[in-house]
């Protein structure tokens, strides 16, 4: 009923070039893939790699963006640059940007809603610290950070957004949320869309893992009744892993 979203964030990886042959070298074992295939690159390789995926099933993302369509914000990037050049997906609220960039639910939540009124699709990503885990305060903390990244998004939007649910504990760190915990909370973040939308509108909604995600634990994690995909860093950036992940 939900599309399987399989999307490989590169954070701060690869050149042009890398990212050209990449593509090239994964789009013909991908191509009668029945997942959403989704490449999260840096902003300063989108134009290169929306030409080399033209043609194929591989979609781009952004890794971030502004909230607004122009103005005086040196350094950073429009939802109208990302629209113009076709990138269909962006991440938002990455667990980095909130730890190094000031990121905040509020910010995050500009960006959602102005990623949406520009037809670009969020990946919102959530998720709990080590001592957040450890004082029973997981599914608080990340049901608070879905309403707050959420308000003022209409129930005929909240389809098209992809939550990503990324302990940051189990960010390449080795260490994996178990498939049980992560469908645990994600169950959960699928109950407050419930209270949020309504059941029928909650079922909608993709909600992804990351945190650790590789070959060998894709498909035990991807079995899991409430995971609808996985969003990938380390073990995305060599071509045979990402194909592998992508044929859970
Ligand atoms: O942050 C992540 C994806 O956004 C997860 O990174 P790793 O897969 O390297 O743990």
């Amino acid at each position: 009923m939900r599309k399987p979203i399989i999307a490989g964030n590169w954070k701060m990886h690869k050149t042009i070039g890398e990212a050209v042959d990449f593509v090239n070298g994964i789009k013909d074992q991908v191509k009668d893939s029945t997942v959403d295939v989704v490449i999260c690159a840096p902003a300063l390789l989108l134009p290169a790699l929306k030409e080399a995926t033209k043609g194929t099933n591989i979609n781009v993302a952004a890794q971030n963006m502004h909230w607004e369509e122009k103005g005086a914000f040196t350094g950073e990037i429009s939802p109208i640059m990302l629209k113009d050049l076709g990138v269909e997906y962006c991440v938002l609220g990455h667990s980095e940007r909130r730890q190094y960039f000031n990121e905040t639910d509020e910010t995050v939540n500009k960006k959602v809603l102005s990623a949406l009124s520009h037809g670009i699709l969020p990946i919102m990503c959530i998720g709990e610290t080590l001592e957040d885990r450890e004082e029973g305060k997981t599914n608080d903390v990340v049901n608070a950070q879905v309403i707050a990244g959420l308000e003022n998004v209409s129930a005929d939007d909240i389809e098209k957004v992809v939550l990503a649910y990324e302990p940051i504990w189990a960010i390449g760190t080795g260490k994996t949320a178990t498939p049980e915990q992560a469908n645990e909370v994600i169950a959960e973040i699928r109950n407050t869309l419930v209270k949020l939308y309504g059941q029928e509108k909650a079922d909608k909604v993709r909600i992804q893992y990351g945190g650790s995600v590789k070959p060998a634990n894709v498909s035990e994690i991807m079995s899991q009744s409430d995971i609808d995909g996985a969003l990938v860093g380390g073990a995305s950036l060599k071509t045979d892993d990402f194909v592998a992940l992508v044929k859970y």
